[in-house]
């Protein structure tokens, strides 16, 4: 394995844009790592072992770069979902076959010790097994120092399991499920990775406010602070689309990994979920509560949608919530709020600019403050910016008084950069460049091709 530290983890654009991974070839696998001011802690206040500041880190800094140090591969998985012929087996439960056969061959590989060594670290904390775990060990590239040594005989294939199914990244902004269908349509989409493990951010514990979010470029991730981080402060970032209600980021984080989660976002939309404020009616109470229990991808008739976002703000209307709760809950909310936008952007021909210009006023500006609030620097909140720099420059076109409108327009370039840079660091000052990253996003933004194109560039 060759490795190459990241030089400038302010400028991410040679990761992101590689043509090949590199790594993904087995006879010059190469892999891009950066440490930034971060330490393991085996005393997270979270829980267990965690990722901790060194010092004081400003939002936008990059935390660190990791490869995959065990990952299946995208071909690798194809072929096998492909001859699968009529035996069971999902997608994801194929990607857990593959990653375990994986695992197998390295750990019986005697120079691939290191690489055991990283996966093997997350075997779970116990005192002999954790006392001494360096960084270095769990990139992958081998114990520095005097470090833990790892008993590697004898794991069966479900202990292999367990590691992969607490610490292992899947596909990010699609499902295993969609991915399917659309192999099944015959679609050509490939996704740049499945699943894989990356042991250093598998030392990150889960908080729907984050202050840390992560990208990939192919087999590689790239971990940027979304929030100022105070030095011995805990990294902690989402383990699901922050973007969901309450009760179903609860639901999930129950089932599938196996805790409740007790940040202060959830610790106050649970308040809100057990003893809703009694200034809200009980009949719009009865439709909130039917609204949470629903599949939020079938809100999506036009009028089902407009009036969804009324009962939604009508809820958030009432005096006694708290500010941050109003801001948390309506973050929960984010696919009605989006597939509302989308709609609008898809009509902007026939639809009155004054009407767009309420849209941002009412319906976008209070979901990205909201946004903010929870430090979502996520794949939808910067999907949101895009569609309201969007939207205000064709407002700004159609406009007879520029002077009125080139104030909102600066307004909306300031927050969809200052987004973007929290994300993706200095890449974050180049409109075209974020675009492009973002192009697989398309799940997000359902116009046709990704984003609409606005003439403006970044004023
Ligand atoms: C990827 S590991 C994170 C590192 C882990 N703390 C350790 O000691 O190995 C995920 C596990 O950490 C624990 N965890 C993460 N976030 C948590 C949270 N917010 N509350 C409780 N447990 C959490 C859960 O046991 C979860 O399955």
């Amino acid at each position: 394995m060759k490795w190459n530290k990241v030089d400038d983890p302010s400028d991410i654009s040679s990761l992101l844009f590689q043509k090949n991974d590199d790594h993904i070839n087995a006879n010059t696998r190469t892999s891009c790592y950066y440490v930034g001011p971060v330490a393991i802690t085996n005393t997270a206040v979270v829980s267990g072992r965690g990722l901790i500041a060194m010092r004081n880190i400003a939002a936008g800094e990059c935390l660190f770069v990791t490869p995959a140090t065990v990952s299946a591969r995208v071909e690798s998985v194809y072929q096998l979902w492909v001859s699968r012929n009529s035996e069971p087996g999902t997608l994801e439960e194929i990607s857990e076959q593959v990653l375990v056969e994986k695992m197998k061959s390295l750990i019986s590989n005697a120079d691939e010790q290191a690489t055991v060594e990283s996966f093997m670290a997350l075997m779970g904390a116990t005192a002999s097994n954790t006392t001494s775990l360096s960084i270095a060990q769990l990139l992958g590239r081998g114990s520095d120092e005097a470090t833990a040594s790892f008993t590697i005989n004898n794991i069966s294939d479900d202990g292999l399991l367990q590691i992969i199914r607490k610490n292992a990244f899947g596909p990010d902004f699609v499902t295993y499920s969609s991915i399917e269908h659309q192999w099944l349509d015959n679609n050509t989409f490939t996704p740049r990775r499945l699943l894989g493990l990356f042991p250093l951010a598998a030392m990150i514990n889960h908080s729907c406010v984050p202050n840390a979010v992560r990208v990939f470029a192919g087999e590689t991730m790239i971990t940027h602070a979304c929030d100022s981080i105070k030095a011995g402060q805990e990294i902690v970032w989402s383990y699901l689309p922050p973007t969901q209600p309450y009760p179903q980021r609860h639901a999930t984080l129950r089932h599938r990994h196996e805790f409740v989660c007790q940040c202060r976002r959830c610790t106050g939309e649970a308040e809100f979920w057990d003893a809703p404020p009694d200034s809200i009616s009980v009949s719009t109470l009865d439709s909130w509560v039917r609204l949470c229990n629903r599949t939020l991808d079938d809100v999506d008739v036009q009028e089902a949608r407009s009036a969804t976002i009324r009962l939604l703000e009508d809820v958030l209307q009432a005096k006694d919530i708290a500010n941050g709760t109003k801001h948390f809950i309506r973050v929960g909310f984010t696919q009605i709020y989006i597939s509302y936008l989308n709609y609008a952007l898809q009509s902007t021909k026939s639809v009155e600019v004054n009407h767009l210009d309420y849209l941002l006023q009412k319906i976008c500006l209070p979901l990205h403050l909201s946004m903010v609030a929870c430090n979502n620097a996520s794949t939808e909140h910067l999907s949101i910016l895009h569609l309201c720099y969007e939207l205000m420059g064709f407002i700004h076109s159609a406009s007879k008084d520029q002077n009125l409108t080139i104030n909102k327009l600066r307004f909306w370039t300031t927050q969809v950069r200052k987004a973007c840079m929290v994300r993706y660091g200095n890449l974050g000052n180049d409109i075209e460049s974020v675009r492009k990253v973002m192009q697989h996003t398309r799940t997000v933004l359902r116009n046709k091709d990704g984003f609409a194109r606005s003439t403006h560039g970044y004023i």
